[in-house]
């Protein structure tokens, strides 16, 4: 679980040995997978605000963390991870409790297609960067467009990959990585995007369950320490 180190980007050279370092903001969805994991693995972290209102992300320490300027990154010692793909892969591999894959290849498979999904075919149609392009030069009701399009098309696609596979979750009984994918995710469809879920049955019962779950739960944007309204 997250512990606050207040809410300005500060990198400090002297991080080896220290607990991991999660730098975030609490309404990035790409964080909140990093968030979920964490819990799941039951990790104490500490909570490294990134205010991508104020565009702290730019800043001169951020930036040399991860020279793409998007959050979530971990500093785990010496090891700096940047991406959430990158993150949740590195989490399991060094902290194996909770695994976030199945044994079972075929589930593996569609365990990285659905994150994939998410992390390759829809968030980036939807994070600020493009977002803001688009109402800057055309205009805001297009990003709308823009977004519920890359969503919708997404969704579809996941309805139909999970269709065979889903049981109480994305993959089975049990909570593997495409759950941590999908959960911001449809959040931020409903809630950011105001898309219309009637189309996506499973998508909205998956989510239901997700929003039940402690450490999903622990995850949320107004759990953060930085949540403020928007
Ligand atoms: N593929 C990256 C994408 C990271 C990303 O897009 N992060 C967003 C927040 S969810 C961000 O930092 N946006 C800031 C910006 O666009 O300037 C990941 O999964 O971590």
């Amino acid at each position: 679980m997250a512990s606050d180190s207040g809410t300005a980007v500060s990198v400090d050279s002297a991080h080896v040995g220290m607990k991991l370092q999660l730098y975030s903001f609490f309404g990035s969805s790409c964080s909140w997978r990093a968030r979920i994991a964490l819990n799941l693995k039951g990790l104490e972290y500490e909570y490294k605000a990134v205010n991508l209102c104020k565009r702290e992300q730019f800043s001169p320490e951020f930036s040399k963390l991860n020279p793409l300027c998007y959050v979530p990154v971990l500093v785990d010692g010496d090891i700096v991870v940047s991406d959430s793909f990158a993150i949740l892969l590195y989490l399991e591999e060094k902290y194996p409790e909770h695994p976030l894959l199945p044994c079972d290849l075929q589930k593996k498979a569609i365990n990285f297609q659905a994150a994939n999904i998410v992390c390759s075919s829809i968030q980036p149609f939807q994070n600020d960067t493009a977002v803001n392009y688009i109402e800057e030069k055309i205009n805001s009701d297009e990003k709308f467009v823009w977004t519920r399009y890359h969503i919708g098309k997404g969704f579809a696609a996941l309805e139909k990959l999970l269709k065979g596979s889903a049981g109480r979750y994305a993959t089975g009984e049990e909570v593997f990585l495409a759950d941590l994918f999908l959960a911001p995710q449809i959040h931020a469809a409903i809630n950011r995007f105001q898309v219309d879920m009637s189309k996506f049955p499973l998508l909205c019962r998956l989510n239901k369950v997700y929003n039940e779950l402690p450490e999903f739960r622990a995850a949320m944007p107004e759990m953060q320490p930085d949540f403020e309204k928007l």
